[in-house]
């Protein structure tokens, strides 16, 4: 915005208004009307005015306050000590200006941090009396908040007595209750079946949780605190560190945060900043920054406060996870199954650290419950590698034009009927392989990478060769090794590219029983399906064979997916490609139980990590099966080994947390050799 238009009383008065707005629906109805980086976005602009301004401040400002007044069932109750926000800062040089500031102040020349994940979900105030819970509030507007104690009391981290014999008299402790990212989706799938409204994101849905007046319905909720200080004392004297005050808590029966660290300087909270930033995604909670508190009690108390926030915190804040944006239109793609998934084209958005201009709109059950039109404004949301979802629309700013969207009856490929089997959220073309979409989608699935690896066979070739009617099927990938000069007349084909193409189809033909079975594309079966269904039958013909009851023997496979298996090969069509397939000359080892080596890791769980470079993640994968192993996605207490490369991230994390065993590429590869699997 241009000066002079902006630094007036009026827009002070209407950016004041509009914030209020905002904040009473996000902090009383926990119903945000925007996402978080548009308020900032406005917060700031406000914060420019009254700098230049000091005048003109509004009593209201939220510049001078915090949160709101609570106007819901429950009793409000007076905050022993003011429970205070926290200034913000959104780049390394905020941050520097801030130390300067710090050291200026307090007259040191190297501060202590205390650095912690910023939890997003919302605060709250415990407060014990002879080691006893007898009271929970909310922050409310930092001076009073809202009772909330019947549904703290149903959260299983919350300690209802202090783990000690001498607890002080009294004591206040202070925390964030949110939801963990598995328990939000899950919450948000159980809502979508039912047809309710889902959460926006898991602070909200924390946040509505915790605020329910029956306390049935926050017991069911998977929320959980972890604390972040202690408040207020009586009859007992904290330690001076303020992390040493949290290792206290911890010792007392509270869940503190685990990556929180005590560093040296400005640099050492940059250095915290850039590693978080690389854990964050992995990481099973929502984390919106990172605070930085000065971790000498006495530098805190000299330092104090300014109106609404301590001087001795600060808060960083990451890339901005949902924005706002418009959508332009609506395309429908057509899967390798058939599915037809609407997807929003964007006007292109910054977010989640990257920009956006598609966003999933999942299905039309998805598009009634948003209630989203075409040119409509809405948030989208992109955690991270996580697709961008549109999440909320914006009703308030619905445009004139706004258009209904059309759900298509005929397939936009290959004009076969659509249909929508009942009890299926999904909308299918019928036209199975004669449906060109579906076709290239399921050839391109059958060369990637973890199916039949056939390097060279790009998705712009696939296109080509499914265009020019050289290949209908599987199987006539093979089949190209008698069609050279068809080849060689493709688009940026030359000699030496077709000789590696066809040595890729040939190499192909040496594969494993349970890429094979993936690389069929049969609906519901992934890698981690294949990989155990394979291991369970052994052979080809029992799995071909198998029942339903037989499948689901297997674990893992629940209904739905026996159902699809069975269904895959009770299809001629599907016998037919198989047969062709093996025809052709491709084979695996026997994994039958008399012919296979040695399992000296049977019964062993092990999950692959990192970057390696001696073998591909994959490659590591097939070895540790072959020896009898289990190769998971995650781990978790059942984990009996991590293989970690370079760079490992979170799941090493977990691992140590977890006390699991590590190993690294070389102790790895020793053990191959050892097992003679190299
Ligand atoms: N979308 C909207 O309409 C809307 C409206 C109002 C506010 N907001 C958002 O709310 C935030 C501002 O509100 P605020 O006053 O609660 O400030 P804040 O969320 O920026 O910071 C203060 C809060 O951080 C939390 N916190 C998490 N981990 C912590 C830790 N380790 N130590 C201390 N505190 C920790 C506490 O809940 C504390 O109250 C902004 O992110 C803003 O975007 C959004
Ligand atoms: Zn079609």
């Amino acid at each position: 915005m241009s000066d002079h238009q902006a630094f007036t009383l009026e827009n002070l008065k209407a950016l004041t208004n509009q914030l209020n707005d905002y904040s009473y629906a996000y902090h009383v109805k926990d119903e945000p009307l925007v996402p978080d980086a548009e308020y900032d976005r406005c917060y700031r602009e406000l914060q420019k005015i009254e700098v230049k301004h000091p005048e003109w401040i509004q009593p209201d400002s939220p510049t001078q306050r915090v949160g709101e007044k609570p106007d819901n069932g429950f009793s409000s109750v007076l905050h022993t000590v003011p429970m205070l926000s926290l200034d913000n800062a959104f780049d390394n040089d905020s941050m520097v200006d801030f130390d300067e500031r710090i050291q200026k102040l307090s007259g040191k020349a190297s501060i202590t941090y205390c650095c912690e994940p910023k939890l997003d979900g919302l605060a709250i105030s415990l407060r014990y009396e002879d080691g006893h819970l007898v009271r929970g509030l909310t922050r409310g507007d930092g001076l009073t908040g809202e009772d909330i104690t019947s549904n703290i009391k149903t959260i299983y981290s919350v300690p209802l007595k202090l783990r000690t014999e001498t607890p002080p008299p009294v004591l206040e402790v202070r925390g964030e209750i949110y939801m963990p990212k598995a328990g939000f989706e899950k919450l948000n799938q159980i809502a979508a079946e039912k047809g309710e409204k889902a959460f926006v994101n898991p602070r909200n849905a924390a946040a509505g949780s915790l605020r329910q007046l029956d306390p049935k319905v926050t017991a069911a909720r998977p929320l959980v605190l972890c604390a972040y200080s202690i408040g207020y004392a009586e009859g007992w004297s904290q330690p001076d560190s303020h992390y040493d005050g949290l290792l206290q808590l911890s010792e007392w029966g509270f869940k503190v945060n685990d990556l929180m660290s005590r560093v040296e300087g400005v640099q050492g909270c940059l250095d915290y900043f850039a590693q978080l930033s690389e854990q964050r995604d992995g990481l099973s909670y929502d984390i919106d920054g990172i605070v930085y508190k000065v971790d000498s009690i006495a530098q805190q108390k000299q330092l104090g406060f300014v109106a609404r926030a301590p001087r001795w915190a600060i808060a960083r804040k990451f890339p901005a996870q949902e924005e706002v944006t418009q959508i332009l239109g609506v395309d429908f793609q057509v899967g390798r199954t058939g599915a037809i998934t609407p997807v929003a084209r964007l006007q292109p958005t910054f977010v989640g650290g990257v920009t956006v201009s598609n966003a999933t709109l999942h299905n039309q059950d998805e598009m009634d419950r948003l209630g989203v039109k075409v040119n409509d404004w809405v948030v989208i949301r992109r955690a991270g590698d996580v697709i961008p979802q549109v999440v909320q629309v914006i009703e308030e700013r619905r445009p004139d034009d706004a258009q209904e969207i059309q759900f298509p009856t005929q397939c936009p490929v290959c004009e076969s009927d659509i249909e929508r089997v009942e009890g299926e959220a999904v909308q299918r073309c019928t036209g199975g392989l004669v449906c060109g979409a579906q076709l290239k989608e399921r050839l391109k699935h059958f060369v990637s990478r973890k199916a039949m690896d056939i390097d060279g066979l790009g998705d712009k070739l696939i296109e080509q060769l499914v265009e020019a009617k050289l290949v209908a099927t599987p199987v006539d990938i093979y089949l190209l090794k008698d069609k050279p000069a068809r080849l060689l007349a493709m688009e940026r084909m030359g000699d030496k590219s077709v000789e590696k193409l066809l040595d890729a189809i040939e190499a192909s033909k040496q594969t494993l029983f349970n890429r094979f079975v993936y690389s069929l594309g049969i609906r519901e079966v992934g890698e981690a399906t294949a990989r155990t269904v394979t291991q369970y039958f052994g052979t080809l013909e029992k799995l071909m064979t198998a029942t339903e009851e037989d499948l689901i023997e297997v674990e893992d496979v629940g209904p739905i997916v026996a159902q699809h298996i069975r269904m895959f090969f009770d299809q001629e069509d599907n016998v037919a490609t198989v047969q062709g397939l093996l025809e052709q000359g491709i084979t695996w080892q026997s994994e039958d139980a008399d012919e296979v080596g040695e399992q000296p890791l049977e019964g062993k769980t092990y999950v692959v990590t990192g970057t390696l470079t001696r073998y591909s993640r994959d490659q590591v994968k097939d070895m540790l099966i072959k020896l009898g192993a289990k190769v998971s996605g995650s781990v978790s207490g059942k984990t009996d080994c991590l293989v970690a490369g370079e760079k490992a991230g979170s799941k090493l994390t977990k691992a140590q947390s977890l006390e699991v065993p590590v190993m690294d590429e070389e102790a790895l590869h020793e053990m191959l050799i050892t097992l003679g699997a190299v």
